[in-house]
């Protein structure tokens, strides 16, 4: 039995263990530690038997070739969100912002009961295995299917808490049956599986020819939450459609607007300074009039100090400003105390997150009161308010 190398934790590295190799921030490294192997870079190499034995995080260090500084790498266990910055990309993949958002608003627990179409790339499967009961996953494109299905057995997902099965969802639905290319180990005489799913996540281009299907394998006693992962407003608008045909409700689109803010420093410039600069300017162009109208005059006194500063065609150079405060001119250290700053916010405009539409909805089936539970339940408040 595989190790659950995502959801467990241990201190130490040992021979076979997944682990995440960190060279930089987008340079990470699926590796396996085996003690005969050598982990190989462009600063150097690291042999893995220096690696295992030590601490998961530790930092290790070698001499670079042909020169005497070091290099460094960061050992680290896998969890879902380095494995979605670090796994071999087969398909787009959901990233970390838009899984963790939509884990929370379904509400995923241990006691979720999730369907997953498509597996793709594997990246929000990772996360669901990590949080949730039980994962049932689909993917159509047979390679991919064998890839996943081969990945989730390295990582213990299937000997854990994930099915992986080969449909395509929008023809056949969701319920998994014996003969069905699929990893679910089904028990004795049992010829269907029973889902029961109370999440749903759709990460198709057609959810709409998906929706129809999940009636018969939700669960029908409580609240089934779903969400569809779509790129363009026009399969929202399908989807909207689809869903309130099929008794979907609360029905809300959310689009995540990943941005990093960068706390920074801006020199506060005054009028005084803006006049300053204008007249700086000014001097400078005046100098400049005056120099070459001597050069054309011959006047120039070769003893002129400033016959020195010319450029490489001969033309004068002015003096350079001291101090010129709208960028150009010497340069000035961010937060040099010689200068008034003021704290300022920058958007940092590229981050990893793949920006789709989220359609969430939801829905129960059996809407019937348990009279017998409701009475029960207020038995129970009036024996306490009287008491
Ligand atoms: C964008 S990828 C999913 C990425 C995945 N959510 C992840 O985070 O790695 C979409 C996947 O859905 C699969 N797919 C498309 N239509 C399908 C269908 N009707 N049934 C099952 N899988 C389907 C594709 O083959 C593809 O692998």
């Amino acid at each position: 039995m595989t190790a659950r190398c995502f959801s467990d934790y241990k201190d130490l590295i040992e021979e076979g263990d997944l682990t995440l190799i960190w060279v930089s921030r987008d340079n990470i490294k699926p590796v396996r530690m085996q003690s005969e192997e050598t982990f190989n870079t462009r600063y150097g190499s690291f042999p893995h038997k220096d690696i295992i034995g030590k601490p998961y995080g530790s930092q290790i260090a070698i001499r670079t070739k042909g020169s005497n500084k070091f290099a460094f790498i960061h050992v680290l266990q896998p969890t879902p969100e380095l494995w979605t910055l670090s796994l071999p990309h087969r398909t787009q993949i959901v990233y970390t912002p838009d899984s963790s958002y939509i884990m929370q608003k379904l509400n995923c627990s241990p006691h979720s009961k999730v369907i997953e179409a498509g597996t793709g790339s594997g990246s929000f499967s990772h996360a669901f295995a990590r949080s949730v009961g039980h994962l049932f996953s689909f993917e159509f494109h047979h390679v991919r299917y064998e890839q996943a299905l081969e990945e989730f057995k390295e990582h213990g997902l299937i000997d854990d808490n994930v099915t992986i099965t080969h449909r395509d969802v929008c023809q056949g639905g969701f319920t998994i049956e014996k003969g069905d290319t699929t990893s679910y180990e089904f028990i004795n005489d049992e010829t269907a599986a029973s889902l029961n799913a109370n999440v749903v996540f759709l990460d198709l281009p057609a959810p709409w020819d998906a929706i129809p299907h999940l009636d018969s394998v939700i669960a029908t006693e409580e609240k089934v939450g779903l969400c569809c992962f779509s790129p363009c407003i026009e399969q929202v608008d399908k989807t909207l459609e689809v869903l309130e045909k099929y008794g979907w409700a609360d029905v809300e689109m959310v689009e995540i607007q990943g941005r990093q803010y960068e706390s920074r420093r801006q020199m506060v410039r005054s009028l005084d300074d803006a006049m300053e600069r204008l007249r700086d300017i000014k001097r400078h162009k005046l100098q400049g009039v005056e120099r070459r109208k001597r050069m054309f005059d011959n006047t120039i006194d070769t003893s002129d100090e400033k016959i020195e500063k010319r450029n490489e065609d001969g033309i004068p150079l002015t003096e350079k400003a001291k101090f010129n405060p709208f960028g150009k001119g010497s340069r000035i250290k961010e937060g040099d105390s010689n200068y008034k700053w003021k704290e300022v916010t920058k958007v940092e405009s590229e981050i990893k997150s793949h920006t789709s539409y989220l359609t969430f909805a939801f829905k129960v089936i059996n809407k019937c009161r348990d009279e017998e539970q409701v009475n029960e339940i207020l038995q129970s408040i009036n024996k306490k308010s009287k008491d």
